[in-house]
């Protein structure tokens, strides 16, 4: 039986800060969303992200039919997936949360739907090994905010189906998506990696009394940020191994990862360097809201995919080159 991707119905576990993101997303491109979460309130504080994100969503486009009429919120997961032509797992990123879920889901769900779980970095051929017809199960790793940023890391276990990855990318790129296939099964994947340790010496630099959280923000948004929006690091530093290129980059800055600048094993989290992160950002908040700041947040990222997608165009290539 071959795997659904022609999807008018998608189901969404978990409705948190990443499920409600993939809700959001979903009705944008006019599906039918079914959802559920066990927490008391889950529906309403859904419903509020949805409203929240939605000024984005309409600024970008709506698919012909979208609303966030469509979503239907339900009390069991048998409910949630039993019609689901899609289904995206989004809970806590629990390894023995995970394995007894998608147990359940996979048991309640058609057998040739695909499944995608949203986790950061586990591994699918650990927390899917409970899962009926294993096949179709897969990672799809998204980036908050899910209802914008089009990168999706798919990520296959032991079991799943190379069809099944074919039919995932499917169904991302329809929602919108641009899919990168991580080929070997590792933690944390290829994005969560290079963030983990972005962020691990984000922590030394605050616990060394080095720079304010604000002034490592500083560091990234003005500088290395602006130019990751649209080349990477690989293509950045043969660049700037000037007419030589990479060759040259190597040369001269190769022996500097041998100081070496950075420190492998995370920092201790002390209470005064979780205090000190926490009292950083509560003062570069201010008095701004996380709803504001989602809204501020979402206006300049669809200018500068306005931009990227642009400037692309003029050199002769499409916005997923
Ligand atoms: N927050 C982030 O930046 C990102 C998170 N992820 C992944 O997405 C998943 C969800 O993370 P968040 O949305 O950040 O967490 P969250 O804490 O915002 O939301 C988790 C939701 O799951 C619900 N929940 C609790 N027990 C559950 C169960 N047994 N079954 C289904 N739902 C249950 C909670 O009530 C809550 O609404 C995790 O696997 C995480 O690694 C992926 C990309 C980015
Ligand atoms: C912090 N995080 C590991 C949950 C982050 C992600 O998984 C991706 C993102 O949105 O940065």
């Amino acid at each position: 039986m071959p795997f659904i991707t022609e999807i008018k119905t998608f189901a969404a576990l978990g409705s948190g800060v990443i499920g409600s993101g993939w809700v959001a997303r979903a009705l944008a491109h006019g599906l039918d969303v079914v959802a559920w979460d066990p927490a008391p309130g889950a529906e309403a504080a859904l419903r509020k992200r949805i409203a929240n994100a939605w000024p984005a969503l309409q600024k970008q486009g709506l698919a012909p039919g979208a609303s966030q009429d469509r979503l239907t919120f339900v009390a069991t997961i048998e409910e949630c997936v039993r019609d689901a032509d899609f289904i995206q797992e989004s809970a806590p990123e629990r390894l023995d949360l995970k394995l007894d879920l998608h147990a359940k889901i996979s048991a309640a769900a058609k057998p040739n739907a695909i499944i995608g779980s949203s986790t950061s970095g586990l591994l699918p051929s650990e927390f899917y090994e409970s899962a009926s017809h294993p096949e179709r199960c897969v990672v799809g790793h998204p980036f908050n905010p899910v209802y914008l940023l089009p990168l999706v890391e798919i990520v296959g276990g032991r079991s799943t189906s190379p069809d099944a990855i074919e039919a995932a990318k499917t169904i991302y790129t329809v929602l919108g998506m641009r899919p990168l296939h991580v080929r070997k099964e590792v933690p944390g994947f290829i994005a969560d990696r290079l963030l983990e340790a972005l962020w691990r010496e984000a922590l030394h630099l605050v616990n060394d009394g080095v720079a304010s959280t604000g002034e490592i923000d500083d560091a990234i948004r003005f500088g290395a940020g602006l130019r990751w929006s649209f080349m990477g690091t690989f293509l950045t530093y043969t660049l700037a191994g000037g007419d030589a290129g990479m060759r040259h980059f190597m040369a001269q800055f190769g022996p500097a990862l041998k100081l070496p600048w950075t420190y492998l094993p995370a920092p201790e989290l002390t209470d005064k360097l979780i205090d000190d992160v926490v009292e950083g950002t509560s003062e570069q908040l201010g008095e701004r809201s996380i709803a504001a700041l989602e809204r501020y947040r979402d206006d300049t990222l669809l200018a500068v995919l306005e931009a990227v997608k642009s400037s692309k165009t003029q050199h002769g290539m499409a916005f997923g080159d």
